[in-house]
């Protein structure tokens, strides 16, 4: 690979970038020519307050080609162009190679959820202690169980799955993306599982995952959905979960639980004031600013 290295003024930054896309850049970036220098400039605010800036006053753009070629004739084709006057090239310089498949998954480690229920990228070696794995690659769809929301509902699942097995016959996971929760349930104990999604590319990615992981369920649209369960999951965001109160709670059976995710702890009395008609929620668990609020029905 090749990077093309130029110099540009703030106010020409974005049609640089835009027209080295145009010149087919594998990718291009933006930073601050002044960086680490006495000129250097923060683009952030106080906390709450619009940054001070839009952009840097002189930015380094760089742009990554397959060869030198490529790049010389982008660099040509730039430069000809009329606003471009004040555009630089600062240099055209091999990129070592680098192994971007191992740096990626480098990025993606187990994920410990109790000490015996991890989630594990097919690339590594399971931890000696786990018991109940996930198997699970980075997707296109939510739910890798890096973010503190999955997290809590898949330690809710394994904190309760002993009070939930025997009478456990059906589980719906509401707003399935990966399907990972489905699959923990189903690692747990759980049977006759539901899992849903409005995004069909979550509903394929959860019927690939389940069967990587030798999980039998059923992912669809909303609408497979029907009758009551034991157990009803919905990780989404606090917004369509008020919305989605009296639909979710009509799928709790009696004797059930729900268990809700995506809620920060501001958003608690909301969620709790939109659910009472149905059930009463509590908070059961806190992660990084964000609650699991769960209701039992009678
Ligand atoms: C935050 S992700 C959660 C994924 C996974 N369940 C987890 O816990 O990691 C939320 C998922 O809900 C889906 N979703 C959003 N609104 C929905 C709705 N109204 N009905 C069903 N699914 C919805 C999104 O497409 C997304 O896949």
């Amino acid at each position: 690979m090749v990077e093309l290295i130029l110099l540009a003024a703030e106010g020409d930054v974005e049609t640089v970038s835009d027209a080295l896309m145009e010149l087919d850049a594998l990718s291009v970036s933006v930073e601050d020519a002044d960086a680490d220098s006495e000129a250097e400039q923060a683009l952030f605010g106080e906390p709450g307050m619009p940054p001070p800036r839009a952009g840097w006053q002189r930015s380094t753009v760089k742009a990554l080609y397959p060869d030198e070629e490529a790049a010389l004739e982008a660099a040509t084709l730039l430069l000809a162009q009329e606003w471009a006057g004040d555009v630089h090239v600062v240099a055209v310089q091999d990129v070592p190679d680098a192994d971007w498949v191992r740096l990626t998954q480098s990025q993606f480690a187990p994920v410990e959820i109790t000490p015996s229920f991890w989630i594990v990228p097919t690339w590594h070696e399971p931890p000696a202690q786990a018991e109940q794995i996930i198997r699970l690659d980075p997707g296109l769809a939510f739910g890798t169980g890096t973010h503190p929301t999955t997290r809590m509902c898949l330690r809710w699942i394994a904190t309760h799955a002993p009070e939930l097995s025997p009478a456990w016959v059906r589980t719906l996971d509401y707003g399935c993306g990966s399907g990972i929760l489905a699959i923990g349930a189903a690692l747990h104990g759980a049977q006759g599982i539901d899992a849903v999604d409005i995004d069909p590319a979550a509903v394929e990615a959860t019927s690939h995952n389940a069967q990587a992981n030798g999980v039998t369920l059923r992912a669809g649209l909303p609408d497979l959905a029907q009758g009551a369960y034991p157990l009803v999951l919905a990780n989404i965001l606090a917004t369509p979960l008020k919305l989605l109160a009296p639909l979710l709670c009509a799928h709790v059976a009696p004797g059930g639980h729900l268990v809700l995710a995506g809620i920060l702890e501001r958003q608690a009395d909301e969620l709790t004031a939109a659910y009472a008609p149905w059930l009463r929620l509590q908070v059961s668990d806190r992660d990084d600013g964000w609650i699991l609020m769960t209701a039992h029905r009678a």
